[in-house]
């Protein structure tokens, strides 16, 4: 079966309206991208529709060169009228370290920057990366996640190591394992999961004889094949484990989660200022 991710989506979505509702100030968003590839476009796509729909002001910054990207992370970090930043990954040619501290960590919407990172490692969630928190909350709303066994296939800083820490947070205790290019029998280790979460970007990665029957499994990925987007997971794997689509699955949450957290990046500064 496929997950339906309508009602997380829609819980998210009437939040975010009532918390927009209560601001005298229009929230804005900008992105700076770097040499986007298909899965970044994509992403970039739907954060334009997804902030024209709350009314969150929008804008994209293409960086001409990888020192541009620095000089726009700064001055859009002391701009006032800027609530959240988005900075895209992959970055190439880019130390992405380098680049992220350049971030005012208090508009730092995806929780990237090193300090908000590691008060993720500490359970404190006030910017949790939005992949990793759209996983989260989509697993919540269908299942009790303490004591279950979760694989996740990828490790990178942005998706598969932020999301095994908020899997371990003691009020959630999964049982984590984390595989990527040089895990050896990697069905043996998805097939003994209660849930599969498969961020590595490659299409077909996960197929219906590698998971275990009524398990669930998070699709992550956003390939381009044949000018179509698919995930990681094969088709057929919905026929014996509860799967997420891929579009308008965790992507759509993303996103969501994303304009979410620029409201909250607003609602954070004027109790601020008002102190
Ligand atoms: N839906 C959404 O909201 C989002 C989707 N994405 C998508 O998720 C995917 C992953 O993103 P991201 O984490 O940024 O990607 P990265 O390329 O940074 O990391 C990919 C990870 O997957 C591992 N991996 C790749 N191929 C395999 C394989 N055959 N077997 C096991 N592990 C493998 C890599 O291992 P190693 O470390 O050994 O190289 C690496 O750890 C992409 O498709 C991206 O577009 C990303 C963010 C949000
Ligand atoms: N710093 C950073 N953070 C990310 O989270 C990040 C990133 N860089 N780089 C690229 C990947 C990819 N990604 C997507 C998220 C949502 C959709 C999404 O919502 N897609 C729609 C489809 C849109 C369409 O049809 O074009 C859907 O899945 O329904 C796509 C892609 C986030 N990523």
């Amino acid at each position: 079966m496929y997950i339906d991710i309508k009602p997380t989506a829609e819980k998210i979505t009437n939040n975010i309206t009532s918390r927009i509702s209560n601001l005298d100030i229009q929230p804005k968003l900008v992105a700076v991208t770097y040499k986007p590839d298909d899965s970044t476009i994509s992403y970039l796509k739907s954060q334009q529709k997804t902030s024209r729909k709350f009314n969150i002001k929008y804008e994209i910054f293409e960086a001409i060169s990888p020192q541009n990207i620095f000089k726009l992370l700064n001055e859009l970090s002391k701009d006032n009228t800027v609530h959240g930043i988005f900075l895209t990954h992959p970055l190439p040619d880019v130390n992405e370290i380098e680049a992220l501290i350049q971030i005012n960590p208090d508009k730092d919407v995806e929780g990237r920057h090193p300090y908000n990172l590691g008060m993720l490692a500490y359970g404190n969630e006030k910017f949790p990366p939005c992949t990793a928190e759209a996983i989260i909350k989509i697993l919540e709303d269908i299942t009790n996640i303490t004591g279950k066994n979760a694989v996740i296939i990828g490790r990178s800083t942005a998706v598969g190591k932020p999301l095994a820490l908020m899997l371990l947070r003691k009020d959630r205790s999964a049982t984590v394992t984390i595989c990527h290019t040089k895990t050896q029998n990697l069905e043996n280790i998805t097939k003994n999961s209660d849930i599969v979460i498969a961020a590595a970007g490659k299409a077909n990665l996960i197929t219906k004889n590698m998971v275990k029957k009524n398990s669930i499994v998070i699709d992550v990925g956003i390939n381009v094949v044949n000018n179509k987007i698919v995930g990681d997971v094969s088709k057929d794997t919905s026929e014996i484990a509860d799967v997420t689509p891929v579009p308008g699955g965790v992507g759509k949450i993303t996103t969501l989660l994303l304009m979410e957290h620029v409201v909250k990046s607003v609602e954070l500064m004027l109790k601020n200022s008002n102190k």
